[in-house]
């Protein structure tokens, strides 16, 4: 059996050694950002202002992508700094992140890609959970899936919007890739695969080709059908590759979704009394729930506010309001700030032409 060469050259030598230097200068550099943050937490302290300021880290993270001199790649900027001001904030006050856990989920995945891997995790059964743990102040804040890309919105979390007192302050993606996992590492022999529903939604091509006899259980979450999997060799799961590790699974079949673009959108979501609602950062997104009397023209009536100040949308969802009369709730999100004149005149005067109108939050647009 060969053995691959092992580098010994004076010039490997040499440039690791100007790394080793580069990393220590790094690592002062850093613990002064860090007494800097603990100098900001302090002063937070006194003057009672909460740490948390998603439009501040925002604008950071834009400002480096913006003057980044390279060969440092400008994607690599967002995770990285996400990283060094998620520690930062920890010094000031622990974070605690209401998510759908248990550990392995997406949910998890994008608490973290959000707020950094220092925080304290407060695992949900339940996206209802979720929000009842941000509600409560058991968590200060909670991340919600919102959309879908290819099965659509997530019903229950705009549902829960509705009569909610939690805000929107911040979103996130992720990239889903849906993978089959099982304790053996063969095809043969499954009896079921468990799994969230939209997962199985997700998946329904790959399947209804690969174990068109399995039975399709929907469970609370994919960590959920990861954990039935360890337990039962009759049983696949799809999660995460996260969660492979974590309850010691086989990847039997990578990237199993029907769509190779398959993303979850995030809310991330806080209590008035806990926060107040992000100041502008330049870029940012303000969400809406609204609903109009069953009229005709009267959605065409809605819109016109913003075509009058120049407003764009960037989603609109409707939802059956359950009224029984042909009625519904319409989800916005309008590109701005209430705080920019224009933004401010449409969404009042939006106000007044709406039978229902709620804010659900503004903040800013997912850096990445
Ligand atoms: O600038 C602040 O307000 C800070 O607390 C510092 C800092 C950072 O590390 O840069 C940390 C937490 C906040 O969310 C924003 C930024």
């Amino acid at each position: 059996m060969k053995t691959p060469p092992v580098e010994t050259s004076n010039e490997l030598v040499g440039l690791r050694a100007q790394i080793d230097a580069v990393d220590r200068e790094l690592l002062a550099l850093l613990n002064r950002r860090a007494g800097l943050a603990l100098a900001v937490g302090d002063l937070k302290k006194r003057e009672g202002t909460v740490v948390f300021r998603p439009e501040r880290e925002a604008q950071v993270i834009d400002g480096l992508k913006s003057e980044n001199p390279g060969p440092l790649q400008t994607p690599s900027i967002a995770p990285i700094w996400r990283e060094i001001m998620s520690a930062c904030r920890a010094l000031e006050t622990p974070t605690r992140v209401a998510y759908l856990g248990p550990a392995g989920t997406f949910s998890e995945e994008a608490a973290i890609g959000y707020f950094g891997a220092s925080l304290m995790r407060v695992q949900c059964a339940s996206i209802d959970e979720v929000f009842h743990a941000t509600a409560s102040g058991a968590a200060d804040f909670g991340v919600v899936p919102v959309e879908n890309s290819t099965e659509g919105v997530v019903a229950r979390s705009l549902d829960l919007f509705l009569h909610t007192p939690l805000f929107i302050i911040g979103e996130t993606s992720l990239f889903i890739r849906q993978n089959l996992l099982r304790r053996e590492n063969t095809l043969d022999g499954i009896r079921a695969v468990c799994a969230h529903p939209q997962a199985l939604a997700q998946c329904h091509g790959w399947l209804s080709h690969h174990l068109p006899d399995a039975d399709r259980r929907p469970v609370a979450s994919n960590a959920e059908g990861a954990r039935l999997a360890a337990q039962d060799p009759g049983i696949a799961a799809i999660a995460s590759v996260r969660a492979a590790s974590e309850f010691g699974l086989h990847v039997l079949a990578p990237a199993i979704q029907d769509d190779a673009h398959n993303r979850t959108r995030f809310a991330i979501v806080t209590h008035p009394e806990q926060h107040p609602v992000p100041k502008p950062s330049g870029h940012d997104c303000t969400s809406l729930v609204v609903s109009v009397k069953n009229l005709p023209g009267a959605v065409h009536d809605m819109l016109v506010p913003l075509k009058r100040h120049g407003v764009s949308m960037s989603r609109f969802e409707s939802r059956p309001a359950r009224s029984g009369q042909w009625e519904y709730y319409f989800y916005i999100d309008v590109q701005g700030h209430p705080d920019e004149p224009r933004v401010g005149a449409a969404l009042s005067e939006l106000h007044d032409t709406c039978a229902f109108f709620k804010v659900l939050g503004t903040y800013p647009i997912d850096v990445k």
